[in-house]
């Protein structure tokens, strides 16, 4: 229940709108008992009175409330569709910021298409029972208390009757409700799992076939599949047993209702048109009894949901402004880490107490063995992540006491793998900078030598990129990527120097337009070139997690550690590569 009480504040601003709805479907629930107590007149008037005026007039009425019901009916429609559609948006909305604010552990430790499953499916759930349902108790309400009301006027034997029933049916709810939910949350779990295989394999659609795993993803695919199938059919015969008993025994107490009452009709006791009235109003009681078990499995259904939705949004972010965090005033770009030590989980300490510095416009290399820590050190300068112990700061700001904007607006990240996203080209080099001119974007596109390929597309700058859209080879990519990053205009860049071999050429360009967005900027580089390294003022070898040597490419060479082993092994590469 705590969930539902969590969610009332989301409903809030469409609260007016709701009771709207709710008092509009009411209205339709009264018309519906009027005209059942209007036919037990006609019947009277028809049967026993044999009077033609008065059954006329009782059409014409009869006529007029049916049309007033569907005017009340439409306005509900739209009212309850209107709602229910802003308020999901609305949560779908709330939650994607909230996904947006987390951290990158907390997206290291998830699968995309899990969270993909709670913010489509689970909001999807939780739409019906937020919107839905409450309009739908108020129709029943009214059903209920205005039957009940009538059958209590008229005869209050048989009403006891009826009412006597009434807990047995929830009886029955409960029992069937709570194996319901059980099965629920297992089918959603198959469904989140599902969609987790499909993100994953089309994802990597190009590791799968090249693999020859298309078979075996097929079958992991299946497997889940069938999993998903039999729970399903699990709840369904839970489901196909639950309604026929639930009707079974309102259909029991119609009989009863029938046996009662016509012996009182027989007995003079009762008027033919009351009785009449009387039966059907016992079977619009069906309605409220049937929504009471639908509207709790519902629920239980919802609760799945809700738990899953709020726990994404009980996850507090681990990297976030502190109460006292600063504006940080535009830096020169000194940046230093100071006896950094990192853990990404209690398990393993990855970083131990590294030290390492760059000045305002330098290069700083980053080299090591795979699994040395050169990625986690770009994590931490990015500020992705806070240090375990130690300090890393810029300009003498330490990073934690900075507002994350004002950082984040100060630096940027060229990763390996250059991320486009569905739009044009000009788009995607704008992302660096959303206030930039057509005129920013094509000087920063021309400084990364991406212009003149650009150019050639049949669309120009208009390309569409990614999905439908044009393919681009790994180094034009990149070159966007470099476009993008000189359009932010960074005063400190990170760059996770792409390990894919290009051809020559390519690789040439992106070197030239590399060299142009490192120039007066502050750079660390993951260099898996020998000519970044060469080039840089200083070069940081990690092993293990700890800084091992730091120098200048000759004084490194000449010390014939650990870096002069690599640099062998890769001279050696280079030459094979460009042989
Ligand atoms: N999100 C994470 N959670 C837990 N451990 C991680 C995470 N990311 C990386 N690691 C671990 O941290 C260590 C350092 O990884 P890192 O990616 O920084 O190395 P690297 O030097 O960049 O390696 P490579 O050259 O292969 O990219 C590795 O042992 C890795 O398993």
């Amino acid at each position: 229940m705590k969930y539902y009480r969590r969610f009332l504040p989301f409903l809030k601003p469409y609260l007016p709108r709701m009771l709207a709805a709710a008092g509009l479907v009411a209205v339709v629930a009264l018309i519906n008992l009027v005209l059942i107590r209007l036919v037990g007149r006609l019947w009277d008037v028809v049967t026993v009175q044999r009077n033609e005026t008065e059954m006329n007039h009782l059409l014409a009425l009869f006529l007029l409330l049916v049309l007033a019901q569907g005017i009340f009916s439409v306005g509900h429609g739209y009212l309850a569709a209107w709602i229910s559609q802003h308020l999901t948006a609305d949560f779908r909305r709330h939650v994607f910021r909230h996904l947006q604010s987390l951290s990158l552990g907390f997206f290291a430790k998830r699968r995309t298409g899990e969270l993909l499953s709670r913010l489509m499916n689970d909001i999807g759930v939780i739409q019906n029972i937020a919107t839905d349902t409450p309009i739908d108790l108020a129709k029943q309400a009214v059903t209920l208390i205005g039957g009940i009301a009538f059958l209590l006027v008229t005869n209050w034997q048989l009403c006891v009757l009826i009412l006597l029933l009434l807990p047995a049916l929830v009886l029955v709810a409960k029992f069937f409700g709570r194996r319901l939910k059980r099965l629920s949350t297992a089918i959603q779990d198959r469904t989140a799992t599902l969609s987790t295989i499909i993100e994953e394999v089309l994802s990597g659609i190009r590791v799968v076939k090249s693999f020859v795993r298309t078979s075996w993803e097929e079958a992991r695919f299946a497997a889940t599949l069938n999993a998903a199938v039999r729970v399903a059919l699990k709840r369904a015969v839970v489901m196909a047993v639950f309604v026929p008993t639930i009707t079974l025994l309102t259909f029991a107490a119609g009989a009863a209702v029938l046996w009662y009452g016509g012996r009182q009709v027989i007995q003079g006791q009762v008027s033919p048109g009351d009785l009449f009235a009387f039966v059907l109003f016992a079977g619009i009681l069906i309605g409220p009894f049937g929504a009471a078990a639908r509207v709790f499995a519902q629920i239980k259904e919802a609760q799945g949901a809700m738990q899953r939705v709020f726990e994404i949004l009980d996850t507090q972010p681990e990297v976030s402004d502190g109460p006292d965090a600063q504006d940080l005033p535009p830096v020169r770009g000194q940046m230093r880490l100071q006896h950094v030590s990192f853990q990404y989980d209690s398990r393993q300490v990855i970083l131990h107490d590294v030290s390492l510095e760059a000045n305002p416009g330098e290069v700083v290399a980053l080299v090591g063995p795979t699994g040395a820590g050169k990625t986690t050190v770009i994590n931490l300068l990015h500020r992705f992540y806070d240090p375990s112990g130690g300090a890393i700061t810029v300009d003498g700001h330490d990073l934690r006491h900075v507002r994350l904007d004002s950082w984040y607006r100060q630096v940027a990240l060229v990763p390996q793998e250059t991320v486009l996203f569905g739009g044009t080209i000009l788009d995607n080099i704008r992302y660096g900078r959303e206030d930039a001119t057509e005129a920013d974007v094509l000087a920063a596109s021309e400084a990364a030598l991406a212009d003149e390929f650009i150019t050639r597309l049949p669309d120009g700058y208009q390309t569409v990129v990614g999905e439908k859209g044009v393919n681009l080879s790994g180094g034009q990519r990149q070159r966007i990527a470099i476009a993008r990053a000189i359009l932010k205009n960074p005063r400190v860049l990170l760059l996770d120097e792409a390990t894919s071999a290009l051809d020559t050429e390519s690789e040439r360009l992106v070197q030239q337009a590399l060299d142009r967005l490192m120039a007066g900027r502050t750079t660390f580089v993951v260099a898996h070139r020998l000519t970044t390294v060469q080039k840089a003022h200083r070069i940081i070898v990690l092993d293990k997690g700890a800084v091992v040597e730091s120098g200048t490419h000759a004084e490194l060479i000449e010390r014939r550690g650990l870096y002069h082993y690599l640099a062998t092994l890769r001279q050696t590469e280079d030459e094979l590569r460009s042989a």
